[in-house]
């Protein structure tokens, strides 16, 4: 029995395709008083299937790929997530003795083991929170070095931002330079629409800090959401501090007239993890002061996001623990 994890209030979060994925693994599974209910339909585990996932969920296809690793037989998943996370997930399982083949395609093929064994393994770095400081460079029209970090695994972000006239330069194979400064970017940065989707789309996690830069550049410019319906908490908060922004379902129209909207700084609630973190960037780029609260939900994402912030020259402080 499996409590509902919750996790961030942007829309619906589902649970059937982890359902009907245990299932087709030979469980038998439910949903009943917010809580999954599992187990082996021949009481002794689960059995090698075929699952066709009908969004590439992230969650689902990890679950359903870890619970296969020890099924007996051969498992296939389709229209399985190629996120980052995902490909990284198989080649530690594969480490641990697993047999995961096909991470990155939409198709994974999977061979069930009896036994896993243990592994010394190295995750890659966080992409969100690498990307979270692209922006804070973009936004804060300045010139941010970042390392380590897998350049390809945010392709989406650094190609607007060469549209906003971000200089962005590699260094080594893992080491990226953002340079915002004006003799860049000019004294009005230009804006760029964007609409997020599965990777290699542009990451759902980087609208909300995107839609912080946006508002501070040029032109009237499109924010499409369309992986949770729910995530537009942060629009509310960015228009206290003086952003022009009008959502219509899922789709924000920012406008930033000739020189992008002028903010001032103001009283905010975060109200979710990345929501939070656009919030923070705002108020970097906003005149006077701005007050955050609910940043536990910040926390949850990203560690001593205000110490790194500081060591960058940030004007900001931490009010509670
Ligand atoms: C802890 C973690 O890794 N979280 C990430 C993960 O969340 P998470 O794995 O929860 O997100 P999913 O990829 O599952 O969600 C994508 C879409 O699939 C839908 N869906 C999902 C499961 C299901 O059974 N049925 C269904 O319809 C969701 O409502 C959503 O519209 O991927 C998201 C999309 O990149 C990111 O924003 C989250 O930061
Ligand atoms: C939505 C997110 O996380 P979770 O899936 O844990 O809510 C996120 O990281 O932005």
């Amino acid at each position: 029995v499996v409590g509902l994890p919750g996790g961030c209030d942007i829309g619906e979060r589902p649970v059937d395709l982890y359902i009907r994925g245990f299932r087709a693994l030979g469980a038998v599974a439910e949903l009943r008083d917010r809580k999954m209910f599992a187990h082996a339909a021949n009481g002794r585990g689960l059995v090698g299937g075929t699952f066709h996932l009908d969004i590439p969920s992230v969650g689902a296809t990890e679950t359903l790929m870890m619970a296969a690793c020890m099924a007996d037989g051969v498992t296939t998943l389709s229209n399985v997530a190629k996120e980052p996370e995902v490909i990284d997930l198989a080649r530690f399982l594969n480490d641990c003795g697993a047999c995961v083949y096909g991470g990155g395609t939409d198709k994974l093929l999977i061979k069930g083991k009896c036994h896993l064994h243990g592994s010394e393994y190295v995750v890659p770095p966080d992409r969100i929170e690498a990307g979270t400081f692209m922006l804070a460079a973009a936004i804060t029209r300045s010139c941010i070095s970042m390392s380590p970090i897998i350049p390809s695994h945010l392709a989406c972000l650094i190609s607007k931002l060469k549209i906003a006239g971000c200089r962005i330069t590699q260094f080594n194979h893992d080491t990226l330079e953002v340079s915002a400064m004006p003799s860049n970017v000019g004294d009005h940065m230009q804006g760029f629409d964007i609409k997020t989707g599965p990777f290699p789309r542009f990451p759902t996690d980087l609208q909300p800090p995107t839609m912080a830069l946006l508002t501070t550049c040029r032109g009237s410019n499109i924010v499409e959401e369309s992986v949770f319906e729910k995530r537009m908490s942060h629009v509310r908060e960015l228009q206290k501090l003086g952003a022009d922004i009008r959502v219509c379902g899922s789709t924000a129209l920012v406008s930033g007239g000739e020189k992008g909207s002028a903010l001032y700084g103001s009283r905010l609630v975060a109200a979710d993890l990345r929501g939070g973190v656009s919030l923070v960037l705002a108020g970097l780029a906003a005149e006077g002061t701005t007050e955050i609260d609910g940043i536990a939900h910040i926390d949850r994402g990203y560690e001593n996001l205000d110490t790194k912030l500081q060591l960058l020259g940030a004007d900001i402080k931490r009010l509670i623990r």
